[in-house]
């Protein structure tokens, strides 16, 4: 697996030195490299905000304040109503500050050094830009600063778009105790943060945007992390196509234990799911209740039921099968949880583990170690959580998530926006794909079905899970380009997992432009 087609996260000490790397090999002034991921700020800036919106900049003294008076500049060139606020003593400034604040002296811009007197007061439109603190933040914001960040906060400014990251807010860990600016966009550069996709810093992050700066690419790869965010390229460089002479039997042989009594729309969306997603054979063991909807919905199945009418209770011979996913609908019945325990007992290939499958998981600690190496867990944060026990921030949840994996090697997929993917060498991917419409009942079960059936094909867990949260979060992306995230519902996300899956397994095979077919 090839991690050079993800983009890397650093902190904020590697990102110093791929900066001055940069400087010394490209080699260009820092000056300049400050000039050219101001460019990439306002070439973004220009396309999303009308001109009509007036701007306000508000500079630290750092280079984070540098970038943002030259900011100040090309958006004054470019037409905007700008205003700068410079927060700090100019004459103290980084030396690319200082080049900078005299170069805009000889512009026609109004200018306030902040004081406790002149907070300025600022209308709905208005677009606030946080230039004030970068990753060179190394310690919470307080006093003066603080007092401003949190009026910047308060005002009714719809758009606070933060320069790099939002001051305040650490690279790798929160300044607690201090100010944070809320922003509603944050443009990254060149690399993203890690605070940047934990859920505690929502407020703070708001859309991220990553804008190459040209950093020498080959000296970044040399840095060594933990964790990546995924990209569409990292996905195809893993992906696997059928052979021409691929039958059912080798695209895997699929068991799904799924629903019970009044939860068999968990067993049909995860059933079509993994169908849709290249299962070759696909079996469900189901309760007896749900034998004619499974046969009358999903007929590509075949359905085992279970001697119990309401639950999943005893589990057949399953050594034929090369994976199975268990979980979604099954409820934590003390006979299902026996069921699952058979399974443990018997089934030595790598599983998917799901929904209450995790939660009977979480009652009965001791069975985690029978967990087949190389499965994957795919809990959203209320089923981590007992799994793990309680966490006491986000930063913590990622550790926790990463000593699961190494101790007991597996793959947990922790659910939500940015998805984290964590393998047992430690390794956390962070998916770049889906949209809020995804939290919707059933959701977490298309993706059982997805993440099962790669399994079956041949894909490790790392792999499976980590192509089935792109698949799963890119399905939720094309209905959106069309229709509200509100009205999404789990079975869109199987509507349009055929358009995602072609997306990913086949636009990369066109070698030359399809000729127009004549009719
Ligand atoms: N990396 C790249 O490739 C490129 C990076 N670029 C830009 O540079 C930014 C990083 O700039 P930077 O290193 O100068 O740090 P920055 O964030 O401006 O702040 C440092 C100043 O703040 C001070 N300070 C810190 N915490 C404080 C607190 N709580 N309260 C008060 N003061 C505090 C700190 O003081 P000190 O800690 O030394 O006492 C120092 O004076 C980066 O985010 C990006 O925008 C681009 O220009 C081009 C290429
Ligand atoms: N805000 C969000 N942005 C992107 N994806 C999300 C968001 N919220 C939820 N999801 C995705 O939707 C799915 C929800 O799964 P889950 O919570 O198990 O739902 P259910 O149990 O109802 O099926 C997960 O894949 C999760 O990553
Ligand atoms: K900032």
């Amino acid at each position: 697996m090839d991690f050079n087609f993800c983009l890397k996260v650093l902190d904020a000490e590697q990102i110093r030195q791929a900066d001055q790397f940069t400087i010394k090999n490209e080699p260009i002034h820092s000056i300049d490299l400050m000039e050219r991921a101001s460019e990439e700020f306002a070439r973004w800036f220009t396309a999303l905000f009308d001109k009509n919106m007036p701007v306000v900049i508000f500079c630290g003294t750092g280079n984070n304040g540098g970038d943002g008076l030259v900011i100040c500049r090309l958006l004054n060139d470019a037409g905007y109503t700008v205003s700068l606020f410079c927060v700090g003593d100019p004459d103290s400034g980084s030396r690319d500050f200082k080049i900078n604040y005299d170069i805009i002296q000889n512009y026609d811009i109004p200018q306030t050094v902040i004081d406790k007197s002149n907070f300025p007061t600022l209308g709905k439109d208005t677009v606030i830009i946080d230039a004030i603190f970068g990753s060179g933040i190394s310690r919470p914001i307080t006093g003066l600063i603080a007092d401003l960040i949190n009026h910047l906060n308060a005002e009714p400014c719809e758009y606070r778009v933060a320069v790099d990251i939002a001051s305040g807010l650490g690279c790798n860990h929160r300044f607690e105790g201090g100010a944070i600016m809320n922003a509603s966009h944050t443009v990254s550069f060149q690399v993203p943060k890690l605070s940047l996709f934990l859920p505690q810093n929502e407020n703070q992050s708001g859309e991220l945007i990553i804008k190459s700066i040209g950093l020498v690419e080959e000296y970044i790869q040399s840095l060594s992390s933990n964790y990546y965010f995924s990209t569409p390229a990292f996905v195809r460089s893993f992906v696997k196509h059928r052979s021409k002479f691929s039958h059912k039997g080798r695209a895997g042989k699929n068991l799904l234990v799924a629903g019970s009594h009044g939860k068999l729309g968990a067993a049909i969306l995860a059933g079509k799911a993994c169908l849709r997603s290249g299962a070759g054979l696909l079996t469900i063991h189901t309760p007896g209740c749900g034998q004619n909807v499974l046969q009358n919905s999903v007929p590509e199945a075949m359905i085992v039921v279970d001697e119990h009418d309401k639950l999943i209770s005893n589990m057949e011979s399953i050594s034929a099968f090369d994976v199975i996913g268990i979980g979604p609908g099954i409820g934590t019945d003390k006979l299902t949880a026996s069921a699952v325990n058979q399974i443990l007992d018997q089934f030595d290939k790598p599983m998917v583990i799901d929904a209450d499958a995790l939660n009977i998981l979480s009652e009965n600690n001791n069975w985690v170690e029978k967990i087949p190496q190389g499965s994957v867990l795919t809990p959203h944060p209320g089923e981590f959580k007992r799994l793990v026990g309680d966490w006491s921030d986000d930063y913590d949840r990622l550790n926790r998530q990463i000593e699961f994996c190494t101790k007991h090697k597996v793959v947990v997929l922790l659910k939500g926006a940015n998805t984290s993917i964590s393998n047992p060498e430690g390794i956390v991917v962070f998916n770049s794909t889906g949209n809020p419409g995804m939290a919707t009942a059933g959701s977490g079960d298309v993706l059982t079905g997805i993440i099962t059936a790669l399994l079956g094909q041949g894909y490790s867990g790392f792999e499976a899970a980590l192509l089935g949260a792109h698949l799963h979060g890119l399905a939720g992306d094309l209905f959106v380009r069309k229709n509200a995230e509100e009205s999404l519902i789990a079975s869109d996300l199987l509507e349009y997992l055929p358009r995602a899956m072609r997306k990913v397994v086949h636009q990369h095979k066109v070698i030359k432009p399809e000729k127009r077919r004549r009719h």
